[in-house]
């Protein structure tokens, strides 16, 4: 069994040089996407991969540098590809409003019975907390963190033992406590703002109060266009790179 991930992107929601953060799942053959951009179909051709050798996607939550490559990822099945679905999880939360309120306006087309998410995805609502079996040796599990109040966003745990934040604030809890203390992860992705207050995501300064055991096992992701001005600044963690591939032990 082998676990890799590849970023696909590292950026902030605005970079203009990095592509929006999501990530490739890769394990035993199948390929698991974590969010879907805007900029993500391009990350993916510049990779060679094409929409129908991706096995699924799962969503953290609803804004445009998250889901913003769906739109496009589906037509291109279904009009490239002969129609394929590819697998899309998420939580009855996100299930409600992605369609209604982001995808219907361009994906809407009852002349041709396209009326809603299922027409155009396999779609498997997944329960909050409850680890879901994607594959043999790939487990996801998405936990509510706190990104926008009143906004519902998710953190993920993959076979457990490895943490990936999307977007959230800072929160020593969450880290100290549950991904470090009680899950014990071995790797952790942490989206970074780097300079300013981090009124909705985690910022630099505040991850660097982690313990240094801590900081060993994040890769920062997420990131702005000044990323350079950073390095060697950043204690203990690194800056994954744009289409850096990880080994994960499983
Ligand atoms: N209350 C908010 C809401 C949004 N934003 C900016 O818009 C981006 C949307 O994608 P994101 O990656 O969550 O980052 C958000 C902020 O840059 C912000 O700065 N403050
Ligand atoms: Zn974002
Ligand atoms: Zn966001």
């Amino acid at each position: 069994m082998s676990l890799q991930i590849q970023m696909l992107g590292t950026g902030s929601a605005f970079a203009k040089t990095f592509y929006n953060t999501s990530a490739l799942i890769r394990s035993n053959e199948r390929n698991l996407l974590i969010d879907c951009g805007s900029t993500t179909p391009k990350s993916l051709y510049d990779i060679q991969l094409q929409p129908d050798q991706i096995d699924g996607i799962v969503i953290s939550h609803i804004h445009a540098d998250h889901v913003g490559g769906l739109e496009e990822m589906a037509f291109r099945l279904l009009y490239e590809s002969n129609q394929k679905k590819t697998k899309l999880y998420l939580t009855q939360a996100i299930a409600d409003t992605l369609w209604e309120n982001t995808l219907k306006g361009g994906m809407y087309n009852p002349e041709d019975g396209y009326h809603s998410l299922e027409d155009y995805f396999d779609v498997i609502v997944i329960e909050e907390q409850v680890p879901v079996v994607i594959g043999p040796g790939l487990t996801i599990e998405l936990v509510p963190t706190l990104h926008i109040s009143s906004k519902p966003s998710y953190s993920l745990f993959i076979n457990d033992r490895i943490f990936y934040s999307a977007d959230v604030r800072f929160s020593e809890e969450l880290l100290i406590h549950e991904v470090a203390a009680k899950r014990n992860c071995h790797t952790i992705f942490h989206d970074c703002q780097l300079s300013g207050q981090g009124f909705i995501h985690a910022t630099l300064d505040e991850l660097l109060t982690l313990p240094e055991h801590i900081q060993q096992r994040i890769y920062l992701m997420h990131y702005a266009d000044n990323m350079s001005d950073f390095i060697g600044k950043t204690g203990h963690m690194r800056f994954a790179a744009q289409h850096e591939i990880i080994d994960l032990p499983e």
